[in-house]
């Protein structure tokens, strides 16, 4: 389903004309020299559109820097007079929206764990109202894409059209290869769902790790995301927060080079025809899944009269482990991905179980409607 939102076409609120849209910084300011003179190397690579810090910094444990707090503006501003460069801060209450668009701050963004906060995006909504200034949504820390969604509402509605999202990735419990799951899948939604919003990519938080960086970034833009929020520090050794994830501004630099950036429109007639030819035959490919699929489900539906006369359970452990090590073995001699056809096939398996139920429960459907309702 597709969501309405008011929003201004990226190109139109953040006009540096650099491609690609990095906006960059360190994760918190810190003192005015280390603010300023990553700014000005920042800016001196010529590839950067606007400049970050974090001000007001929730960390998950007490005890931790939590931001140097509103003097960090004034270095902000100073930053900007010698750079050239728009500035951009985390809000996390009214009183920073207040601050922050009184310090003459360019671009606002709401954090992961504010967005997970319903009470707390409408505070900011409600300092938003009347204004006109940009603002970045970052995806809640709970792969909650509603959450998201609402938050984005929630500015939307008090005003405020020039409006992103940044996919920063998700939290999750144990260790893992990033520090929060991209889950791609979760921004792919936010793209179907709400086609004009534009997102910012944040490998820095996704990956924990300044060496994935570069290749996080890559995949964004491969997904067709409008630009990457990468955290950068005049010497990372030595940062206050972060320190594994900030890349100095020459690394930086080298990143941004090696991007690849590729286009999601078609411009080659040429380029045009042969991607209408292969998309054809994926198209006969696709009916003809269905069509099989269908097919599948109509026989599960004949074994589930079965059991019901005879009855049997609508569940068969054996006969579900011989279909998927069968169907995965087979996948694997075409390669295919052994995860891809098991997650295929219980999608396939989960909804054949759904039809039986409904069939050996016949009488039942004003439950299943109530559920399906609630
Ligand atoms: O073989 C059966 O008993 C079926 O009902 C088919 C089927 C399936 O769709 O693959 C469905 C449910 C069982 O758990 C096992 C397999």
């Amino acid at each position: 389903m597709k969501l309405n939102l008011n929003i201004q076409p990226l190109n139109t609120w953040i006009t540096s004309g650099k491609e690609p849209l990095v906006i960059a910084g360190p994760c918190s300011a810190e003192t005015e020299d280390q603010l300023v003179a990553t700014a000005k190397l920042l800016a001196n690579t010529g590839k950067i559109t606007a400049l970050r810090a974090g001000i007001w910094k929730p960390r998950t444990r007490p005890g931790e820097f939590e931001g140097i707090g509103s003097i960090g503006l004034e270095w902000l501003k100073r930053a900007k007079e010698e750079t050239g460069l728009p500035t951009a801060v985390e809000v996390a209450t009214a009183k920073h929206v207040e601050e922050a668009l009184a310090a003459g701050v360019d671009i606002l963004w709401v954090g992961a764990r504010s967005t997970a906060n319903p009470f707390t995006v409408q505070e900011i909504a409600d300092a938003l109202q009347g204004v006109d200034v940009p603002v970045m949504v970052k995806n809640p820390v709970n792969p909650d894409l509603s959450l998201w969604i609402g938050a984005l509402e929630r500015i939307n509605n008090a005003g405020i059209t020039k409006l992103a999202a940044i996919h920063r990735g998700f939290s999750s419990y144990g260790n893992t290869t990033f520090r929060n799951d991209p889950m791609w899948d979760l921004a792919i939604s936010l793209k179907t769902q709400v086609p004009d919003l534009p997102i910012i990519n944040d490998p820095s938080h996704i990956t924990g790790n300044r060496d994935l960086i570069g290749y996080i970034a890559q995949k964004a833009f491969d997904l067709d995301m409008q630009g990457v929020m990468i955290e950068s520090h005049i010497d990372p050794s030595v940062a206050w927060t972060d320190a594994k994830q900030q890349v100095t501004p020459a690394a930086l630099s080298d990143i941004i080079d090696n991007l690849t950036l590729r286009k999601a429109e078609v411009k080659s007639a040429a380029v045009s025809d042969k991607l209408a030819e292969l998309r054809a035959k994926i198209d006969k490919i696709d009916d003809l899944i269905i069509q099989k699929v269908a097919e599948r489900m109509n026989i599960a539906e004949q074994i589930g009269k079965y059991k019901k006369d005879n009855n049997i359970t609508i569940l068969q452990v054996n006969r579900w482990e011989e279909i998927l090590k069968k169907t995965t073995d087979y996948g694997k001699a075409l390669k295919l991905d052994a995860e891809f056809t098991e997650k295929l096939l219980e999608l396939v398996h989960t909804e054949s179980i759904r039809r039986q139920g409904i069939i050996l429960n016949e009488g039942q459907e004003q439950v299943e409607e109530k559920l399906t309702q609630a």
